[in-house]
């Protein structure tokens, strides 16, 4: 008995070793210099973090969102810190001719793709689910539908220089959440999509590497003013989500967790505990200042 609780233990030790170090490569950002990097939904939040990142890092940069007078400040500061180009294309990504239109850009202006960073989200409301399911398939178009379109646009290019594919999804792609009913099932559509393809990338040995990012709450403008109250957990600071995506991506990861003690770790519970997992985030949940419905 007592030879089996010390295996366990030691079981469970190698386990969490592997869970807390595995993933931590060096990551040198040099290897971004030159580099040719779309960013989607980079005129505001997270995506524009990782415009400036990708800018200090000497990358070319083209960003694209619906909002032109943004795009071209984020631009004029990419220039300021340092990108090797930057450039912009403004659009909304619920027109799929569009979205290709995108990546023939980047074609045409650096005559081949490095990365694709997968980032942007239609509006959606944070609050009980209001049956409207045509609002559903809208996000479908422009949270799943506009990625998978610009992934398969991009991938001969992405074959050429063996690139990387960055899909940034969410802690709600990996569990379901209340007030998240349409945005979460974008988000798990997007594991679906981007973890068969991996696997199938894997099996024709096709070098391009698939990073899905599963993230935490994220002290961006849009979040903070849409939750407002609601969720008791701490945002996490945006510069450092961006920098920790273009890392993962870069590393060809799998998967990037952030923050990982607010993905990582509670994940662990979902197929083994998954009524403790609800137990947690219904406690994390104050609805008495939820929004009324807009
Ligand atoms: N913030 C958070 O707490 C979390 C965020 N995430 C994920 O991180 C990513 C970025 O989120 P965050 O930075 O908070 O979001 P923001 O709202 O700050 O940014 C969203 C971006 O998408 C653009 N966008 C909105 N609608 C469209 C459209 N129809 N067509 C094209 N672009 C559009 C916006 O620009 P414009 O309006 O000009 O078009 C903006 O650039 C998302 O994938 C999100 O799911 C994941 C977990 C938590
Ligand atoms: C272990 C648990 C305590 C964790 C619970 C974390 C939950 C509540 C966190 C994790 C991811 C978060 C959402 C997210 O991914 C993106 C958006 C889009 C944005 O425009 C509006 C806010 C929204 C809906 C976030 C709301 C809060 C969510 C559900």
């Amino acid at each position: 008995m007592a030879l089996l609780t010390k295996l366990i233990v030691a079981v469970i030790g190698l386990l969490l070793a592997f869970y807390f170090y595995s993933g931590n490569d060096a990551f040198d950002p040099s290897t971004l210099k030159e580099k040719r990097v779309i960013v989607t939904g980079a005129s505001s939040g997270i995506g524009e973090q990782m415009a400036y990142h990708l800018a200090k890092m000497g990358s070319h940069i083209l960003i694209t969102a619906r909002t032109e007078d943004r795009l071209k400040k984020v631009v004029e500061k990419c220039v300021e810190l340092g990108a090797a180009s930057a450039h912009y294309i403004p659009g909304s990504m619920d027109n799929m001719t569009f979205a290709k239109q995108v990546v023939h850009e980047a074609e045409g202006l650096f005559g081949g793709l490095d990365m694709l960073i997968l980032n942007h989200i239609g509006f959606t409301y944070f609050n009980y689910f209001d049956g409207n399911v045509d609002h559903v398939r809208d996000l479908l178009e422009i949270n799943v539908l506009s990625y998978a379109t610009m992934t398969v646009a991009a991938l001969p290019m992405l074959k050429k220089s063996g690139g990387n594919v960055v899909v940034v999804s969410s802690f709600v792609g990996k569990v379901g959440a209340p007030f998240t009913v349409p945005y979460s099932t974008t988000k798990f559509a997007l594991d679906g999509f981007f973890s068969s393809l991996r696997m199938e990338f894997k099996q024709q040995n096709t070098n391009v590497s698939i990073t899905l990012c599963v993230i935490s709450y994220i002290d961006t403008d849009s979040a903070v003013n849409t939750v407002a109250g609601v969720i008791q957990q701490p945002a996490a600071p945006k510069e450092e989500c961006a920098f920790e995506i273009i890392k993962g991506g870069a590393l060809r990861q799998r998967e990037v967790y952030y923050q990982y003690q607010a993905t990582k770790i509670p994940l662990l519970l979902r197929d083994w505990a998954p009524e403790f997992l609800e137990y947690i985030m219904l406690k994390n949940y104050d609805v008495t200042k939820l929004k009324p419905q807009q």
